[in-house]
């Protein structure tokens, strides 16, 4: 049973997917995190693995950026694949002057100028939030491991080069923390399908101070988010 846009067979994927952004980066994290991981979807070249991380099956799969792309995979995999829960493991660029390059944030909201979440709630407005045992496994995951994590409000922006600058000001002065750019789509998905959903996110680059990451730090900071994030998706069941 491939669906449009994933040629996996039933059963292909793990109860739980992890999601980068790239799907090169979904690649990596399947050679570098997981155990006898196989390919499992490649069309349009939007790879996706299923492999075990300390004997815990789980996938990985490249969402796109965006989140019209979020929503196509985030849909098929939750209503056709049965996966039940979405772990976006993405980056992002702060917004608050709290926030510094490097840290890590677990988006508890998404605010959005998407229109998608109206589009599937009848026009109202959607609080996009995590789903809270997610949420709560990965900050005791973080706090075991001695990492600290800020949680709060992200926007998931439409546009990654924005016309509007003042858009940054008027999400600073209500706390957002950062801007990505699938969050609240993921989170509007998992509402409409009844699943589970949260997104970590690594703060590569400041938006207002213009600070931005080394390879080096970049590469530090994912290590300890895919910890996070995959040590948390074995303590939810
Ligand atoms: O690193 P990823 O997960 O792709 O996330 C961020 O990076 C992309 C923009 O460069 C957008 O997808 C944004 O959400
Ligand atoms: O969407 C994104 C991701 C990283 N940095 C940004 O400024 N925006």
């Amino acid at each position: 049973m491939a669906t449009p846009h994933i040629s996996a067979s039933p059963g292909d994927f793990a109860d739980t997917v992890l999601m980068p952004g790239d799907p090169l980066r979904a690649k990596v994290i399947a050679e570098t995190y997981l155990e006898d991981a196989r390919e499992v979807t490649a069309t349009r070249n939007m790879l996706g693995y299923t492999g075990t991380y300390k004997g815990q099956p789980v996938s990985v799969m490249g969402s796109g950026m965006g989140i019209p792309s979020m929503s196509i995979y985030a849909f098929e995999l939750f209503n056709e694949y049965r996966v039940e829960k979405i772990i976006r493991v993405g980056t992002c660029g702060g917004v608050s002057p709290d926030v510094e390059v490097r840290d890590l944030i677990i988006a508890m909201g998404a605010s959005t100028d998407s229109s998608v979440n109206r589009t599937r709630f009848g026009g109202c407005d959607f609080a996009a939030i995590a789903d809270y045992g997610l949420l709560e496994a990965m900050v005791n995951t973080a706090k075991t491991a001695g990492l600290k994590t800020r949680v709060g409000n992200v926007f998931s922006s439409e546009l990654f080069y924005h016309p509007k600058p003042e858009i940054f000001t008027m999400m600073k002065s209500h706390g957002i923390l950062a801007v990505e750019m699938e969050a609240a789509g993921l989170y509007g998905a998992a509402a409409e399908a009844g699943k589970r959903a949260v997104s970590i996110l690594t703060v590569s680059d400041h938006v207002v101070t213009g600070a931005s990451t080394s390879a080096e730090e970049r590469q530090n900071t994912f290590h300890d988010m895919m910890q996070v994030a995959l040590e948390a998706a074995n303590a939810v069941d």
